[in-house]
């Protein structure tokens, strides 16, 4: 490309296409649900063995009893409860046998005349004149020698005839039975015209198993929306393909379709496309072509390259309805309908993607698919942190519930719209008005919850993240201990286990003072748990000969003092800033204002050359592949915030730490594990 080309192509890119018109999230659900019809898209038969997790097409109306008969709860003798009245161990009444024996699925011949008992089993149809069942248990025979207990299943004297009056056989009845005691009446469950099941009804096991016995061997259900998915993006990569800085996996097209089977819907997945119009057209055609509904991703705000929503703008009866609302995440939002099918382009940050898939979509599949609207479960709670928002849009943060003694905290999942884990990670979501800028932290607030609700665990994690910690939580979970973790750095875990909201808080904090590291930050009633060591030290990419073979200080020094080498720092608060800043004693190397929020963001950052070094643990630089000068030890304990000590969950970390075994992985890890000098 010519130098001028470049920069014609430079100027065009650099203005950007505006929104349409930003609309709030009512409006927007408004102007698209207008032009759908919210209704099932068809329905068919399948056999039962099908229809699992279907959705029920019609009402259910039962074309048979359930039982079809008065049936036997026991195995036992079929009475008149007249007949035993006054029955005790001591005056037992006694009553003739009838001379049948009545097994599952055989019609009774005799009728249960006073002063006589029918030997039936459980499952037997109760004969005429009986109105009760006596448990074989509560009986003597008299004559023993042709019945026993064991003989009622119906095999030794299955078709014997017990006839005359010499050879009557009586049997001692010792308590008295209560009328229609053991016996469920026909219809008793289901009745004969009663509705047992409604349209709309998600079939599970229990819904199937109903209709089986209702001698179903179909049902009809509705077809499932066929919704066709599809990513865009030069630099979006499917899963399983290499992958090189710069591009991104494709979480969308996955999560997506696996949503809009959750809901009902039978996914369509198309794959990925580049940012090429004409691509993109072909696909779109594609998808709309063979599908109910077609949801794409990405490409739908204002950067060069966003071209979803421009061949979206073609179509026109009536096309795109909603291009931009009022949220936060989701703000680029593109809804369209053509041809009566919604048509929607997703943002392409993950976070918003599915937010606004849950928001403004899901209702729409749900419907398609015949499914109710589904209903929103909040839940109070209070913010342990300050939250701020962006005026103008309604903003939506991701928390993570933790239970304190002064009911639920709501943690804040502040890892940006860009992030795939927050939505995962999170419990539900609070809601901060478009004209507020910030919730302050003791707020009380309302938790709308998604997935499955809250689930206490039995061990909640809040402090600073690490590897070797990550694998004994994972050796807890496999025996039975649930946990919860929340990665909010030291400072973050160490007021949570002062607020009470956690059982152990992770932190590795040196008191600039004195050198010493998590004691001197112990508030009263607190317990501190020895962990490990990592060693701290100064990471860089091998072969660097400002930093090769040197000791980390000196290159420390000299690296401050040249603009060209730029440092990645940390964020304020972590342990590894003190230490940074400790040793700089006051000098600004070049880069010290960019802070990365993990040791793994510093690696990453110096391996692929936007700095040149950083301070990290060892353990990070192998991972990283690059090379490291050991600075000092830091130590890596739990804080245990008061009462907190004899929780059982506790106790299990506490003998973990205490495993030779597995002081002898964190050792192979390259922590250091022995029992620290303090
Ligand atoms: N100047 C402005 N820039 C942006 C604005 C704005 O108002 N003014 N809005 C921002 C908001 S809000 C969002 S949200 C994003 C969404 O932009 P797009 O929908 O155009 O999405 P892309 O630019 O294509 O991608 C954004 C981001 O997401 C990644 N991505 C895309 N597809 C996938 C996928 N299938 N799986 C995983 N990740 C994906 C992509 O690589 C980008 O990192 O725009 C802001 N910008
Ligand atoms: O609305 Mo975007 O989704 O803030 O990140």
């Amino acid at each position: 490309m010519s130098e001028s080309d470049l920069r014609q192509k430079l100027r065009a890119a650099a203005r950007q296409e505006q929104f349409l018109e930003v609309v709030g999230r009512d409006e927007a659900t408004a102007r698209f649900h207008r032009h759908l019809t919210l209704a099932p898209v068809g329905s068919e038969t399948v056999p039962l063995s099908a229809a699992l997790n279907r959705v029920l097409a019609r009402d259910v109306v039962a074309g048979v009893d359930v039982p079809g008969f008065d049936r036997s709860g026991v195995d036992g003798f079929a009475v008149r409860s007249a007949d035993t009245v006054g029955a005790t161990e001591e005056r037992p009444r006694v009553l003739t046998l009838n001379a049948e024996v009545l097994t599952p699925g055989q019609a009774p011949a005799m009728a249960v005349e006073p002063g006589t008992a029918t030997l039936i089993a459980t499952g037997g149809m109760v004969p005429r004149g009986a109105d009760a069942v006596v448990m074989v248990e509560h009986t003597d025979v008299i004559d023993g020698a042709v019945i026993d207990g064991a003989v009622i299943d119906g095999a030794v004297i299955d078709g014997a005839v017990i006839d005359g009056a010499d050879d009557a056989v009586r049997v001692e009845f010792h308590r008295p039975a209560a009328p229609g005691q053991f016996i469920a009446y026909a219809a008793s469950d289901i009745a004969r015209g009663e509705t047992v099941l409604r349209a709309g009804r998600l079939l599970t096991s229990r819904e199937i198993g109903v209709l089986a016995a209702i001698g179903r061997a179909e049902v009809e259900v509705c077809r499932r929306p066929r919704v066709a998915v599809l990513s865009t993006g030069d630099e979006i990569v499917a899963p399983g393909d290499p992958i090189v800085p710069g591009k991104v996996y494709d979480s969308n097209g996955a999560i997506v379709a696996a949503a809009v089977a959750e809901l009902g819907g039978e996914p369509v997945p198309m794959g990925i496309r580049p940012d090429d119009e004409a691509a993109l057209r072909d696909a779109v055609e594609q998808g709309l072509s063979g599908c109910d509904m077609m949801i794409l991703s990405g490409g739908t705000s204002k950067g060069a390259g966003d071209l979803c929503y421009r061949v979206i703008s073609r179509f026109t009866d009536p096309g795109i309805v909603v291009h931009g609302v009022a949220l936060k995440p989701g703000k680029p939002l593109c809804l369209a309908v053509t041809g009566g099918k919604p048509l929607v382009v997703l943002p392409g940050f993950p976070t918003s993607a599915i937010f606004t898939f849950h928001e403004f979509v899901a209702p729409v599949i749900r419907a398609l698919a015949g499914l109710p609207p589904e209903r929103g479960e909040t839940i109070p709670a209070t913010l342990p942190i300050r939250l701020t928002s962006e005026r103008g849009r309604t903003e939506f943060s991701m928390v993570s519930l933790v239970r304190t003694d002064a009911g639920l905290a709501a943690y804040p999942l502040a890892k940006g719209s860009g992030a795939v884990t927050a939505f995962s990670h999170a419990d539900g979501f609070v809601a901060i008005p478009q004209h507020e800028e910030a919730v302050e932290a003791g707020t009380g607030v309302t938790v709308q919850l998604i997935g499955r609700g809250v689930e206490p665990a039995d061990l909640v994690v809040i402090g600073s993240h690490c590897v070797g910690l990550d694998h004994l939580l994972g050796l807890l979970q496999r025996r039975g201990v649930t946990v919860k973790v929340l990665n909010v750095g030291s400072m973050g875990g160490l007021t949570a286990a002062r607020r009470g909201e956690c059982d152990l808080a992770p932190v590795h904090l040196m008191d600039p003072a004195t050198g010493r590291y998590n004691e001197p930050f112990l508030a009263e009633g607190m317990t501190l748990l020895p962990g490990y060591r990592r060693l701290q030290g100064v990471l860089f990419r091998p072969g660097d000969v400002r930093f090769e073979g040197r000791d980390a200080a000196g290159a420390m020094a000299d690296a401050a003092a040249d603009p060209g080498c730029l440092m990645i720092n940390r964020n304020p608060g972590s342990g590894t800033r003190i230490l940074a800043d400790r040793i700089l004693a006051g000098a600004r190397p070049a880069g010290y204002q960019a802070q990365a929020k993990s040791h793994n963001a510093v690696a990453a950052a110096v391996a692929q050359g936007r700095a040149d070094w950083g301070l990290a643990i060892e353990t990070v630089a192998a991972d990283y592949g690059l090379g490291f000068l050991p600075l000092q030890p830091e130590h890596y304990d739990f804080v245990v915030p008061a009462g907190r000590l004899d929780r059982p969950a506790v106790h299990a970390f506490v003998a973990l730490l205490a495993d030779t075994e597995i002081r002898r992985w964190l050792e192979a890890k390259g922590f250091s594990a022995a029992p620290s000098p303090r």
